[in-house]
């Protein structure tokens, strides 16, 4: 018999895979209650039990906004944001200089998010023309901005060095060739960045790791190609070399996975300087940072984050030093050490630690049904204004994700939920396996947390379902930050011959 951790706290006992029928055991406590961590800071119960965001009420917001949405705590968001331009960031100082924080637009943008994050100090990361024109239309300053992507258009090259962006992050010859191109045509000089695998196996789903070698991103660095990526560049006048990147993957919990990925990608970093003699001013270690979705979780903070990977910095880059001295023995008598091989400033490009808690999602309850599992077992189906249009992550990566009745509070029996949407499959599955009171009824609302990244970004209109808008709360005042999609929106797009 498995016992799965998560649900065993929360007294679910799965029989897996012993051909036992499952059990469930009582389950003593409010779901929310019992995680609060999962939960933006700004999410609490008022004293009728109402879920409330900074002060507003959910059954306001689902009244004026309607359901399925996504309700973000903007100063939550704010604040992890922050977290990482200042926590972070603060121990890079000693080690080379600082470092630069990146927001992954993929997780989550639209406009209002571009702003937060531009007012907190931090950089953008995009990987698409639209997420640029979003960065754009914020007002986002190009230099600011890194591009991303393993297949960009000519367009989309064209439109981010008109508007000044300060790396464009390569991933195949043909795209340097593309890239030194259209710089040429614009006569600029494009600042280009390698991205580079670095053959690290993130423990993490094989859908969201990215460092292995048999996958679509990067150069490898164990066959040669990085340093053939790096020659291509440096052989380009349209083109300057700001430094390596490597981003392994995403949901990661455990440093030693970018500390794998920081001594090889410095390794290469002191091969260049070595045999081209260029000193490269940068060096990025991607995003991946991983978040809380149940209590199987427990993220570290940013600062925790910051302070194990400086350290981590600080030791490979020891490699660089070992050069330094060499080349200052050489060459330059008794200049300093650090214009001999100076340090390349650190960056990183987390997108779900900052997004993804500020998050949940608000859905209406819309029938509820008792299916039995087992002889002393049912699992009571609840059906949502929603599901994997809005939320594809359970389906597509079999993610774990929680839930609370939001609307009241009920003294009810607990009883083992699944939250289900309104599609046409019966994987469209949000929230596999949590506790619900036994009451629960089509008009009660339920809130998913941990929703901010990876969900309205990947939403989808299977079904032709529109998309949720997305409202973000901020002391006491709930506004749209992407309005919902309508009916309209979809019939648009058809063509009516
Ligand atoms: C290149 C790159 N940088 C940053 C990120 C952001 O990752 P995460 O949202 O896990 O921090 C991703 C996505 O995995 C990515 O592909
Ligand atoms: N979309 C993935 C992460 C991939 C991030 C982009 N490289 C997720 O939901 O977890």
């Amino acid at each position: 018999m498995t016992i799965n951790m998560r649900a065993h706290e929360a007294g679910i006992l799965h029989a897996e895979g012993s051909g036992a029928a499952p059990q469930w055991l009582p389950y003593p406590r409010d779901v929310m209650e019992l995680l609060p961590q999962l939960y933006a800071k700004g999410v609490s119960r008022d004293e009728e039990g109402v879920v409330t965001v900074a002060g507003v009420p959910v059954t306001d917001i689902a009244r004026e906004f309607g359901t399925a949405a996504y309700v973000v705590d903007e100063d939550d968001f704010r604040a992890r944001a922050r977290a990482f331009q200042e926590d972070f960031t603060r121990p890079f100082v000693a080690v080379c200089g600082g470092a630069d924080v990146y927001y992954a637009g993929k997780a989550f943008l639209c406009t209002a998010v571009a702003r937060w994050v531009l007012e907190e100090g931090l950089s953008l990361d995009v990987c698409s023309g639209g997420e640029l024109a979003v960065a754009r239309r914020a007002g986002f300053p190009g230099e600011r901005i890194a591009l991303h992507g393993n297949n960009k258009s000519i367009p989309e090259l064209r439109a981010a060095l008109e508007h000044g962006v300060g790396r464009i992050v390569v991933d195949s010859l043909v795209e340097i060739e593309r890239v030194a191109e259209v710089a040429r045509e614009l006569g600029v000089v494009a600042p280009v960045m390698v991205r580079v695998t670095v053959g690290v196996e993130a423990h993490t789903h094989e859908f969201i790791a990215t460092a292995h070698e048999d996958q679509k991103f990067g150069f490898s660095l164990a066959s040669g190609a990085a340093m053939e990526a790096v020659e291509a560049v440096l052989g380009q006048e349209s083109l300057t070399l700001l430094g390596l990147h490597s981003h392994i993957g995403s949901q990661i919990f455990d440093v030693s996975g970018f500390e794998i990925a920081a001594r090889r990608l410095v390794g290469l970093h002191v091969e260049v300087a070595r045999r081209h003699g260029v000193h490269l001013p940068e060096m990025d270690l991607g995003g991946g940072y991983g978040i809380a979705y149940t209590s199987e979780h427990d993220p570290m903070t940013p600062a925790h984050l910051g302070a194990d990977m400086a350290a981590v910095l600080d030791r490979e880059l020891k490699q660089l030093d070992d050069l330094a001295d060499e080349l200052a023995g050489d060459q330059l008598g008794d200049d300093p050490v650090a214009t001999a091989a100076p340090r390349p400033r650190i960056s990183i490009e987390p997108g779900r630690a900052i997004a993804g808690p500020s998050t949940f999602t608000l859905y209406e309850i819309g029938t509820v049904k008792r299916v039995q599992v087992g002889p002393q077992a049912e699992r009571m189906y609840v059906s949502v204004d929603g599901g994997m249009s809005d939320n594809v992550r359970t389906a597509l990566y079999g993610a774990d994700y929680s839930c609370t009745l939001a609307s009241r509070r009920s003294d009810a029996e607990p009883a083992v939920t699944r939250v289900v949407g309104r599609h046409c499959e019966s994987g469209d599955i949000v929230v596999m396996d949590e506790y619900l009171p036994a009451d629960v009824e089509p008009g009660d609302l339920i809130a998913v947390p941990g929703t901010g990244a990876y969900c309205r970004s990947m939403a989808s209109q299977y079904n032709h379902t529109p998309r949720p808008p997305v409202i973000a709360v901020r002391d006491g005042h709930a506004r749209v930050i992407v309005r919902r999609e309508t009916i309209e929106d979809i019939l648009a797009l058809d063509v009516d011959e």
